[in-house]
């Protein structure tokens, strides 16, 4: 079975194997926390044996909804933030042609846009005015039913579509993903009669990327989620014992035993443009598990070689209080050489004949050995190929080792009470109703 690789050869020069191993207690605590629902924040834990448990039933009803949408569609909005939207965002970006939106769109394989992950009225503008001639559809994301940006955005976008196609089909054309039974989506979708999914109380936005929030999504562009599911099985149980053969036992203990070295930032570091959005996702997934108490590594991620010429200086040569963890994906899925050049003008013939790859991987390489001759240790996690078994297996290492390494550092990694005060900010602002108090204190700090 081809999977996913950790390796930490590249810390031992920052921290040992004795550093790392004396959080094995502690890591071994933690793994039982998050298989046996014994720590903070456990009404949480249904991601866990969220692959092993998905039936084939829902799999089937989220394809046939796909399907629908794909037969009666060009263009797929999907809206949601954050962990409604990351997750669905990274994976399609990884799986697809990269000039997929410039294409011209294929009769059954809609485009997948989003919204409602941002306020910005440019964009709700240029999205509305470009799906003025669009068949398109809706799948609207909230867990709590209640955020701003999304429900801001679905309002416009549903409003269109009615004036669209009229009220009875736009209704059709709109599926909602919410909390069973609480939030203003759950009475809207019910009130007008859309198809739903639910999200399970107990697996949190950030950790929902493998129920219909994710798999919907995925599936309108025509993605294997089967195969995300099967590869996250593989993962579920490869991540079960607390040894160093479970990869997210070692990436967990290793991350805090770099962290306790002083190590504050932890930079994913991807080598293929087509991962940038699963570091995105992966930021949300440990700057709200871990980014609390006054403690956590700082979460930020790099697109290489792109970033070696931007961020490649600060990585090399600033505050040595950083660590990389490189994803490396093994095979690419096309073949391009370099041509060769009788004039050679450019200097390039010692490269040609090569794969574009294979240069890639000498900038990776040679980044990792300067990067960590330089003060910068890293953790190498290799990836097969950018296929949907591989990212399934991806995404739920990441998952499990974040539950861990949460313990580990002490915190509930699965609330996230801090995201609250900036929304209590923007309500009292905006006055709305049930906020007259803020808005009352907030308008006397700004006089
Ligand atoms: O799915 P919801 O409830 O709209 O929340 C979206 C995102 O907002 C947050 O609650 C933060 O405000 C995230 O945890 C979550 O992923």
């Amino acid at each position: 079975m081809k999977t996913i690789n950790v390796d930490i050869k590249d810390v031992l020069s920052t921290v040992s194997r004795d550093d790392i191993n004396r959080l094995e207690g502690e890591g071994a605590e933690a793994l039982d926390k998050v298989l046996n629902g014994t720590g903070a924040g456990s009404d949480f834990l249904g991601w866990v044996n969220l692959p092993t448990e998905t039936t084939e039933a829902l799999l089937d009803d989220i394809i046939a909804c796909a399907d629908q949408l794909r037969a009666t569609c060009d263009t797929v909005v999907a809206i949601g933030i954050g962990g409604s939207y990351l997750g669905a965002k990274a994976v399609i970006e990884a799986l697809s042609d990269s000039f997929a939106a410039y294409r011209p769109g294929v009769q059954g394989e809609p485009k997948v846009l989003f919204a409602g992950q941002n306020i910005g009225e440019d964009y709700l503008y240029e999205l509305q005015d470009y799906l003025k001639d669009k068949r398109f559809g809706i799948i609207v994301i909230s867990k709590s039913g209640t955020t701003t940006e999304p429900a801001i955005a679905f309002r416009l976008l549903k409003e269109q579509l009615e004036s669209q196609l009229g009220i009875e089909e736009a209704r059709k054309r709109i599926v909602a993903i919410t909390d069973a039974q609480r939030g203003a989506l759950r009475s809207l979708a019910t009130e007008e009669g859309y198809k739903t999914f639910v999200i399970a109380d107990n697996v949190g936005g950030r950790f929902s990327v493998l129920t219909p929030v994710g798999l919907l999504p995925i599936a309108v562009v025509g993605y294997d989620i089967r195969a995300l599911i099967d590869g996250a099985a593989e993962m579920e149980k490869a991540t079960s014992e607390a040894n160093d053969q479970n990869p997210s036992f070692l990436y967990a203990c290793t991350r805090n035993a770099l962290y306790n070295a002083g190590k504050k930032t932890e930079i994913l570091v991807n080598y293929n443009p087509k991962l940038h959005y699963f570091g995105e996702w992966w930021k949300q997934l440990y700057g709200e598990s871990e980014g609390k108490d006054h403690k956590g590594i700082f979460p930020a991620a790099v697109d290489n070689s792109t970033d070696l010429h931007s961020m490649g200086q600060w990585i090399q040569d600033g505050e040595r209080t950083i660590f990389e963890t490189v994803v490396s994906v093994e095979e690419q899925k096309y073949d391009k050489l370099i041509p060769s050049d009788e004039a050679n003008l450019d200097g390039l013939n010692y490269i040609a004949g090569k794969h574009i790859d294979e240069v890639n991987k000498m900038a990776e390489l040679g980044t990792r050995i300067a990067h960590v001759d330089g003060g910068v240790p890293n953790i190498l996690i290799t990836l097969p190929a950018l296929r949907e078994k591989y990212l399934g297996q991806l995404i739920y290492f990441f998952e499990k080792a974040c539950g861990i390494s949460g313990y580990i550092l002490g915190v509930n990694p699965f609330n996230q009470p801090g995201v609250e005060d900036y929304k209590r900010n923007m309500f009292a602002l905006l006055a709305k109703p049930g906020y007259e108090k803020e808005t009352e204190a907030i308008q006397a700090r700004l006089k």
